[in-house]
Formats: C-alpha cells, structure tokens, sequence
C-alpha cells in the first residue's frame, strides 16, 4: 500500500507536466487531407522528390512536379503513371528565377500543399570552394524556396479560405541544416537559413490555416547523392557517412505522413530523433506527448551531442596527422 502510495507521488509531477503540455502546446493538431488535393513538389524528377509525388499520386492527390530540366520531368511524369496509374503535371522552372517561378504558379492552379524539395549540394571546404558554387547553393536552396513561397501564398490563402481546409508549406532541409559538419560550410548555411524561414513564416500564416512541416532527411539514396559522393571529402565521409543510407521512398513516407499530420519538425531516423530533440530550440510542438519526451530529453542529447563532437573532432585531428606524415 505504501509503495503504491510513493509510486503515485512520483509519477504525480508527470502526469501533471503532460496535463500543462495538453493544455499549452501550439499550434494545435491539425489534418491535411490529399485526397482530391493539389500538391506541388519541387525537385519532383529526381529522388526524394520524385518518391514524394509518386506517394502523393498514389494517394489521391493531383500532382505537379517541377524542376530544370524537361527530359527528366518527361522520364518521371512515365515512371509515376507506370507505377500508379495517375497522370502528373509537369512544369520546368528554375526555382533560382523569381519570374519564372511566379509564371509557373499562375498557369498552374491553385497549390494546397507545396512542397520545397529541389537542391543542391557540392560538398567541399570552403577555402578551396569558389564563390559561385557558395552563392549557387544559397541561391537554389535558400532563395529558390523564398521565390517558390512568395509567389504561391496569395492564392493558398485565398484556396485555404475558400475550401476551409487546411494548406500546407513543407520544405525540405537537411540533418546538415541541424549540424554543422565538415565539408558543408555552404549547403549547412543554406538549409539551417531554411529553419528561420520556416519558423518565422509559420507565425505569420498559422492564422490563414496554413501549416509548416520541416524536413530533416539524412544520406539518402537518390542520384544526387551519387553524384556528391563522387566529390566528397574524405572526412566528411566519415562524419556524414557513418550512418548509411536511408531508401528515397522512406524518406518520402516519413515526410508525407508529417506533412499529412501537420508536424513542425519531421526527423526521419534514429539519429534524426537524437538530433531533433538536441537541437529543438524553440521551434513549435502540437504533440504535447513529443513537447514532453523533448524536455526529459533535452539534457541528455547534450551530453550525447558532445559525445558526437568528441568523435568527430577525434577523427579530423587523426586525418590531419595521417596527411601530414603521409
Ligand atoms: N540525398 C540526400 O542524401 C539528402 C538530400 N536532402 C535534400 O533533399 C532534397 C532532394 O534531394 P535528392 O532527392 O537527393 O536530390 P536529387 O539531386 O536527386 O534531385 C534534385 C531535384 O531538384 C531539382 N532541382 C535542382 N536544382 C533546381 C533548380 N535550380 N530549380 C528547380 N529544380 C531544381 C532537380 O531537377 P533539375 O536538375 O532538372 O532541375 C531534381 O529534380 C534536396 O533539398 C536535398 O538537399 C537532404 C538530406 C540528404
Ligand atoms: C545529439 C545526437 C546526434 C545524433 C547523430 C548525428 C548524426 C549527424 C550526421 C549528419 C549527417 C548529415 C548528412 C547530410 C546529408 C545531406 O544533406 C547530403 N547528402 C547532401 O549533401
């Protein structure tokens, strides 16, 4: 009886904690419904992108897909009705040109889920990086998606409003765009730009029933990563590759499921959980059940954060020493 009596005492500050996380998380929960909705996904030609519209197609949703190159938007408009069936709309643009990307939006119709997925990554030390790849992957990742969002927001809102549904804005970032790493001077300054963005555009327009969704994939099999790995540095193999790579489709599913549930911030494995809770901040929650594993959890992924730091600062400095005496 005792016992009992000390149990409840001690899970008391808990149930009470969870109680004031229910009554205090915001925005509130939220369901975006796809079915019979327009989705457009950038960088929809190519991996992760190309995995997102094929899964929202499969669910019901029109679909449009936008990138650079026509042959490729051609090759995954055939792949996607292989696979499911459903036509695709396709529309080359370059997200780096903001009239281009407005005359994209006003001949297509009315977006209620746009999705930021294009980008770039040429990993390499900054020294030895020239400017125009530097300014190349700020424009594309960090711009692009500034472009893209702008010229869709006046017609979401007024859709949003119309149908009374719901919209959603997610983006892609990166787990670089959560950690800085080696290697990824540029790209990690364009995705973590990504987060500002998105945190401060959901103030902005949770009032319009739009919704944010934050994406953190880590190494993902798509032909973009093929192509970096052919120009990675060493270290940043070590650091980055340690993990292995997740499927394109994985990622897409992870991503579409927390779009479809209107979650701020999607991690999409193991590590990304460890490193959202270590790098959560003050980014918003609507699961009061996360906002608590987030607060027992914050201390903790610090140490575990400096633990990963040891390792990788450990690594660059046997690197270092193996170039000099090699
Ligand atoms: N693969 C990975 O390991 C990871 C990827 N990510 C992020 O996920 C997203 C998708 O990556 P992934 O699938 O690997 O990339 P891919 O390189 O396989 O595909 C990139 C897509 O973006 C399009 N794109 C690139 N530049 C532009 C542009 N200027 N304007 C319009 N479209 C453009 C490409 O088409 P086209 O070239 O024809 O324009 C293509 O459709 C990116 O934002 C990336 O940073 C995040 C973490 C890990
Ligand atoms: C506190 C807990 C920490 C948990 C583990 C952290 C592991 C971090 C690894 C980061 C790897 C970044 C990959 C970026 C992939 C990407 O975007 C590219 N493929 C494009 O360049």
């Amino acid at each position: 009886m005792a016992s009992l009596f000390f149990l409840f005492l001690l899970l008391l500050p808990f149930a009470i904690l969870l109680l004031v996380l229910a009554a205090i998380v915001r925005p509130r929960q939220v369901r975006i419904p796809l079915k019979g909705r327009h989705v457009l996904v950038t960088g929809g030609s190519s991996g992760i992108g190309l995995a997102l519209a094929l899964r929202a197609a499969a669910e019901g949703a029109r679909v449009t897909i936008l990138a650079r190159d026509p042959s490729r938007l051609q090759d995954a408009r055939d792949a996607i009705r292989l696979a499911t069936g459903v036509d695709v709309t396709i529309v080359a643009a370059d997200v780096r040109d903001p009239e281009a990307v407005s005359r994209a939006l006003e001949a297509a119709d009315p977006v209620d889920v746009l999705v930021c997925n294009h980008g770039v990554f040429l990993p390499q030390e900054l020294e030895r990086q020239s400017l125009e790849e530097v300014r190349f992957m700020v424009e594309v990742n960090l711009m692009g998606t500034f472009h893209l969002i702008k010229a869709s927001l006046p017609t979401m809102k007024q859709r949003a409003k119309q149908s009374g549904l719901p919209a959603s804005i997610a983006i892609v970032s990166s787990q670089a765009g959560q950690v800085g790493i080696y290697g990824y001077t540029a790209y990690s300054a364009s995705k973590f730009g990504l987060r500002g963005l998105a945190e401060a555009l959901q103030h902005e327009v949770i009032a319009d029933n739009i919704h944010i969704t934050l994406v953190f994939p880590p190494d993902t099999d798509t032909p973009g990563l093929a192509e970096e790995h052919k120009r990675r540095p060493e270290i940043t193999k070590v650091i980055a590759g340690s993990q292995g790579g997740m499927k394109a489709d994985d990622v897409a599913k992870k991503a579409l499921n927390g779009i479809k549930s209107g979650q701020f911030v999607v991690a999409c494995n193991f590590e990304g959980y460890l490193l959202h809770v270590a790098t959560v901040g003050l980014s918003p929650q609507r699961s009061y059940f996360m906002a608590f594993v987030e607060i027992l959890g914050v201390g903790f992924m610090r140490f575990v954060a400096l633990c990963y730091q040891w390792s990788w600062f450990t690594s660059i400095e046997k690197w270092h020493a193996k170039m000099k005496s090699g």
